[in-house]
């Protein structure tokens, strides 16, 4: 019997593939209820962390803060909580059990929220969800806050997902990066992303000789966001927010420890060089050049000709960005709001700053560039870019 001719691998893609660019379709943020004023805070940490008597180090960390341009953050831990576990800021004991334990509850409480946000937004059925990516810097347990999200928001159990640890604050960009390729490689997914991350598990009390300790002290805060990401979006229940169109990544030769992340029995520990900025100013101009060439938006080295979704580190890295790019101030707006607001929240910034960047394109005199990019730094030290088109489909454009 003749057999029947198998069809050419092009159709089977074709079939396989979706048609056009991933596009996020859905946002969602969450904030935990305690709220530190960043004026508040030295007198807060040292408080807590019963370290009072430093009163040097506590002059600088308020001079620390008062060049972070937050105004406040948000924190899932609590004066009574460290109370309770004075491991938390007593260095020389281990703390890591007490740290991830909090973890455990405190991320998918927080993503959850973020998500069930983005989902209403996105307009369909958290069960039409066919894949969960979960980035985060505040866990190391399998099953993880993916498994717990998806039970919360009534995923399917056929839900494909992916967690993401260590990436450090660029969590989010890998796990809206990874939910690109998910979605323009199979037809008809609807990738459900979050970003989550606590800072408990970093908390220490002060310490001269870890200055980069107090630095991620004074300026990261806790958050989580969330977005439904998918391709051929269905007309008219779902709206694109903005196309993912194409993304890079470039690791600066010989930087491999100027931001780094260790997990140690004492809690998660931050390496942050106070190079980082003078990095961003020297390598980030060459890394959008070799990112938006091949889409002809380079804009002969005028970058205003885009909107701006650059991650909200700190204030010195967002005067990098804004000082190699020659960016006119409004054009970091949102994440200069983002960091004011929230301070650093890791894994969750970009899903604010995305959310902020949309809300500001219906002000009157708000950003109307069609065409822009993400930017952020992960480990290594590694930039990542995402070029992004924002469409006229959001609900209410
Ligand atoms: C911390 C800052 C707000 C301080 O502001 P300025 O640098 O303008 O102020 P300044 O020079 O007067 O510094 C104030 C005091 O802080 C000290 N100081 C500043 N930077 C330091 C560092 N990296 N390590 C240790 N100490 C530092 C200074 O010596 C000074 O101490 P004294 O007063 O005693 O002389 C800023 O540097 C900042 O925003 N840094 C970026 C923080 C950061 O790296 N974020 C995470 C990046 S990674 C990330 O999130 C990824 C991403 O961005 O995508």
């Amino acid at each position: 019997m003749a057999m029947a001719p198998s069809p050419p691998p092009e159709t089977v893609l074709d079939v396989v593939r979706a048609d056009g660019p991933a596009a996020v379709l859905g946002i969602g943020t969450a904030i935990p209820a305690n709220c530190v004023t960043q004026d508040e805070y030295p007198d807060w940490y040292f408080r807590v962390t019963e370290s009072e008597h430093l009163t040097k180090l506590k002059a600088k960390m308020r001079r620390i803060c008062d060049k972070t341009d937050i105004k406040k953050r948000h924190f899932y831990h609590s004066e009574e909580m460290i109370a309770g576990h004075p491991e938390l800021f007593e260095r020389a004991r281990p703390s890591l059990g007490t740290r991830l334990g909090v973890a455990e509850f405190a991320l998918p409480e927080l993503a959850v929220a973020a998500a069930a946000t983005a989902v209403a937004e996105w307009g369909r059925p958290a069960a039409d969800i066919t894949h969960l990516v979960v980035g985060t810097n505040a866990g190391a347990s399998a099953p993880g806050a993916d498994l717990r999200m998806a039970a919360l928001l009534g995923l399917r159990p056929t839900v494909q997902r992916t967690i993401i640890y260590l990436r450090g604050c660029s969590a989010g960009y890998t796990a809206l990066r990874v939910a690109k390729d998910i979605a323009e490689n199979n037809r008809g997914a609807r990738v459900l992303v979050a970003g989550a991350d606590i800072t408990l598990p970093a908390f220490t009390a002060p310490d001269e000789a870890d200055l980069d300790a107090l630095i991620v002290m004074a300026v990261f805060g806790d958050g989580a966001g969330a977005a439904v990401v998918g391709a051929d979006p269905i007309l008219p229940i779902e709206h694109p927010i903005f196309q993912m169109v194409s993304v890079s990544q470039t690791t600066i030769a010989g930087t491999e420890h100027k931001v780094s992340l260790q997990l140690r029995e004492r809690g998660l520990g931050y390496k942050i060089s106070g190079e980082v900025q003078a990095l961003v100013r020297d390598n980030v101009e060459q890394c959008l050049v070799d990112a938006l060439m091949p889409l002809g938006l380079t804009g002969d080295g005028d970058w205003n000709h885009l909107f701006w979704a650059m991650h909200p580190g700190g204030r010195a890295v967002l005067d990098s960005y804004e000082a190699a790019l020659r960016l006119n101030p409004q054009k970091l707006a949102a994440s200069r709001r983002v960091l004011r607001e929230y301070g650093n929240t890791s894994s969750a910034a970009i899903f604010f700053v995305l959310d902020e960047l949309r809300r500001r394109r219906h002000d009157r005199d708000g950003e109307r560039c069609e065409w822009g990019a993400m930017v952020g730094l992960a480990p290594g030290l590694t930039i990542e870019t995402m070029v992004l088109r924002a469409t006229t489909g959001g609900r209410d454009e």
